[in-house]
């Protein structure tokens, strides 16, 4: 949000004016010029005086005699600048001592003006007007800077001042707190130092080509980074660089925490490759898994098998059971597939229905066969009453198998072709049972000729 421009606002008429004299006659002649001037004025005869009624009214200047008896001006002068409560007031020395050692002692007590006495009047007043305009400017000055550093402080957003070396030069409280360190111990590091030496360089870069090139005009850019945070934990962050118009080269670094957005995406993209019902990978995941294979097969030369199994006489179990009964079936039989699938290059996955498949990569076909029958045996193993079945008086399975060393030439349907030919031979051999397609049999000249009709 942009933010108004300084305005400097012309002194208030009402400004407050301490006058301090131990002269009567001064006093009264000052207080009614000044509130002539449309000023409320103040007196004291005394520094002790000046300070109590100081503390009590923030004046918003003070005119002050030098030489006073008991604490002089200048001490006066002094105690007022030791105090949190009055060191911003403007002091206005008022003397006859006018010699330079003295102007200069004034002002190294922390005056903003000199005045010779005797006093012209028209002179005190507009240096009292120019003093009351310098305030003005300075407390609009001094409201925004607070302003901009309540923003700073309190943003959910990380934000670092970064010097063209890399440096972090300043960081806000919420970069301490998505780094998990002090603004201040981050104000000793680098960006460098927050992120991979790959990004970071790529950072350090951008800021030498801001500073040598003078046509360049770099632009505010966002991405996404991986940040390292002070325990070394790893977090995703979005970070927005902007160069600051100042005559150092100097930019805004905007830290933007989306590790949370980063993991909701994660499970999003983990959900819809599942399969809600079974909690194993659906047909598509299933698919694209198969296509790489595929295409590693081809360049390793190395067989691969595929197995498609088919729950048998299963709409029987749900006329029986019910629909949720059958839910659950095919859950634990889908967990019995888990279980058979455990390299980083198996993969099983319900396929439609009461169908699923599982994909060896790096399998011969003995080694599938033998993996095929384990799992016969194992849904088998459940023991989920099926006493419809003609087959078994448990739930059990019809499995068929197919491994090939796929070339350039082959498509993938040949592969699924074959091994649901394959499971069609196991459930018309009386269901229950393992059969395979091997490459070069007769049934995968079958099938080949099949597939390329
Ligand atoms: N409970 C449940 N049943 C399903 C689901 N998907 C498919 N089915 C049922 O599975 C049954 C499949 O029946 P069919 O294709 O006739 O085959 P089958 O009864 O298993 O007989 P065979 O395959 O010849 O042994 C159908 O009744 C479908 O309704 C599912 O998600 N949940």
């Amino acid at each position: 949000m942009p933010l108004p421009a300084t305005i400097a606002r012309a002194p208030r008429r009402d400004a407050a004016i301490l006058i301090v004299d131990d002269a009567p006659a001064n006093l009264g002649m000052l207080r009614k010029m000044m509130t002539q001037q449309g000023y409320q004025t103040f007196v004291a005869n005394s520094g002790e005086r000046a300070l109590s009624i100081a503390r009590r009214v923030h004046p918003d200047l003070i005119l002050l005699d030098v030489v006073m008896p008991g604490m002089d001006g200048l001490e006066t002068c002094r105690q007022l600048k030791q105090h949190p409560g009055t060191q911003r007031i403007p002091v206005i020395f008022m003397s006859a001592r006018s010699e330079t050692d003295d102007v200069v002692a004034g002002f190294d007590t922390g005056a903003v003006d000199y005045i010779s006495k005797p006093l012209r009047m028209a002179e005190v007043c507009a240096r009292v007007r120019a003093q009351l305009q310098i305030r003005n400017t300075s407390d609009s000055q001094h409201e925004q800077a607070q302003r901009l550093r309540t923003i700073v402080d309190s943003m959910a957003e990380g934000l670092m001042i970064i010097e063209g070396t890399g440096r972090i030069q300043y960081a806000n409280p919420a970069c301490g707190r998505y780094l998990g360190c002090s603004p201040e111990t981050l104000e000793q590091k680098t960006l460098c130092d927050l992120l991979a030496p790959q990004v970071a360089q790529e950072y350090l870069d951008y800021f030498a080509r801001c500073a040598s090139e003078p046509g360049f005009e770099p632009q505010p850019g966002a991405r996404e980074v991986v940040v390292r945070q002070c325990d070394g934990t790893l977090r995703a962050m979005d970070l927005t660089l902007a160069p600051m118009a100042m005559h150092e080269t100097l930019f805004i670094g905007l830290l933007h925490d989306i590790t949370h957005h980063k993991q909701s995406e994660t499970a999003l993209q983990r959900a819809a490759l599942l399969d809600p019902l079974t909690k194993i990978a659906n047909r598509r995941h299933f698919d694209t898994f198969l296509d790489m294979e595929w295409q590693r097969a081809i360049r390793s030369g190395e067989p691969l098998s595929l197995v498609v199994i088919d729950v048998d006489h299963f709409k029987l179990y749900n006329d029986s059971f019910g629909h949720a009964a059958g839910d659950l079936a095919l859950q634990q039989v889908a967990a019995v597939l888990q279980d058979h699938a455990p390299r980083a290059t198996d993969l099983a996955a319900r396929y439609g229905g009461e169908e699923f498949v599982l994909l060896f990569a790096e399998t011969s076909p003995a080694d599938a066969a033998a993996l095929a029958e384990a799992i016969r045996a194992a849904v088998e193993a459940l023991h989920l009453p099926h006493p419809r079945s003609a087959t078994s008086s448990w739930i059990t399975c019809s499995i068929g198998v197919a491994t090939m060393m796929p070339t350039q030439l082959d498509h993938v349907e040949k592969l699924f072709v074959a091994a649901d030919r394959a499971m069609y031979a196991a459930k018309e051999a009386g269901r229950n049972s393992v059969r395979q397609v091997d490459a070069g049999s007769s049934a995968w000249e079958a099938v080949k000729a099949l597939v390329m009709r």
